[in-house]
């Protein structure tokens, strides 16, 4: 696969994003891409709307498990690009149409010409939530293929093209979803006395949970508490009967994420008092943080640096999540981080990633799938 065709799978997979188990449209370009590979070498099975392709190798003693994931998220894109997503409010603002690209470029390399070794490429679903690596993990199709070592990327928007990252140990955060229901008693706007307004209550709890970082984590460990989303209220001049808060907790530890927990419910219980209110709080899905072997990290440096025209950077920890911080809990592996130099961030309507990194993410992953 050149680069052009590299391009036009990214910018065909760029226009249909799809949100978490509902990758219907992209589930089928990937099968029908991964149709036209030879198929001597490969079986595929399907899991909900993702996929799993089995390599055969020439010789195995082992199988290597890369994993790229497929969902995009509800965001309205502001790239301006011509190939756009046709899907209005959702996007791929997580470079996942890189993550699925890079993929299929290794897959159809490996599928012409097996390594030594079986290679496992898993497509996975719900990423951005509500998380699609735990139960793909304990699927039996999952474990039929276990493979006895796992690798994934993410797109860096931050690191040149050529560069990639990662670290030992911890590299991504715990997460937790975060979705706090207000109910209270609405009323009229000019009488505010009589009523509990859950517009203010909403207003004050969100400053009130940026206390917890400021002063119930230890200042030498880190946590986030972030606030996306606000809804309350029906029309100007009523007041609110009910608001909802929707946000996430990044701890670097699983128990500083209980901590940040409790004192989440603490502070709610005392809203619940101040305010004359219900404070409902429901944590969605959480995920396990990423942690890195180091023995892998190394073997991935050396496999990595060896690629033309690629350099490895030592990662600072970062507090973005992955769900395959699950997988990685259960089968040694890293996950690093791949340069593709875009003016906006992860999560922003505007990202626009280099597409040169594509060829360089396709010799990386075969590398590391051949030299194992
Ligand atoms: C790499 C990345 O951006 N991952 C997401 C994972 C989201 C997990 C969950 N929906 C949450 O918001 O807690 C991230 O936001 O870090």
């Amino acid at each position: 696969m050149d680069k052009n065709q590299l391009q036009i799978i990214r910018r065909d997979l760029h226009q249909i994003p799809e949100l978490g188990f509902q990758e219907y449209k992209t589930q089928q370009y990937l099968l029908e891409e991964i149709g036209r590979m030879p198929q001597e070498h490969i079986e595929i099975k399907t899991w909900r709307t993702g996929i799993l392709v089995f390599v055969k190798g020439e010789n195995p003693s082992k199988t290597i498990g890369y994993r790229a994931d497929i969902d995009g998220l509800p965001i309205t894109e502001e790239t301006g690009y011509e190939y756009q997503s046709r899907h209005e409010g959702n996007m791929h603002a997580c470079g996942h149409d890189f993550h699925m690209t890079i993929a299929l470029g290794s897959l159809r390399r490996l599928a012409e010409n097996p390594a030594a070794d079986n290679a496992l490429f898993i497509f996975q679903p719900a990423e951005e939530g509500p998380g699609g690596a735990k139960p793909l993990l304990n699927s039996e199709a999952f474990q039929a293929w276990r493979p006895d070592v796992i690798f994934a990327l993410h797109i860096a928007p931050d690191l040149p093209v050529g560069t990639v990252s990662s670290r030992e140990g911890l590299l991504f955060a715990n997460t937790s979803e975060l979705f706090i229901d207000l109910k209270g008693k609405g009323g009229h706007a000019a009488y505010p006395h009589q009523t509990h307004d859950m517009v203010v209550a909403a207003s004050y709890f969100v400053t009130q949970l940026q206390q917890i970082v400021a002063r119930r984590v230890d200042p030498l460990d880190s946590a986030v508490v972030t606030i996306g989303k606000i809804t309350g209220g029906t029309v100007q001049n009523v007041i609110a009967e009910n608001a909802r808060l929707e946000g996430t907790i990044r701890t670097m530890s699983p128990e500083a994420m209980k901590k940040v927990k409790a004192n989440i419910e603490r502070l709610a219980e005392g809203l619940e008092i101040g305010h004359e209110c219900t404070a409902s709080i429901d944590y969605g899905a959480n995920y396990y943080q990423v942690h890195n072997n180091g023995k892998h990290v190394d073997a991935f440096r050396q496999i990595s640096e060896k690629v033309d025209g690629v350099t490895f950077q030592e990662a600072p920890p970062a507090m973005t999540g992955e769900d395959f911080g699950y997988m990685l809990k259960e089968i040694p592996g890293f996950m690093f981080w791949l340069g593709v130099e875009s003016e906006y961030g992860l999560h922003h309507a505007k990202l626009t990633p280099d597409e040169r990194a594509l060829a360089v993410g396709v010799d990386i992953v075969e590398a590391v799938t051949r030299n194992w």
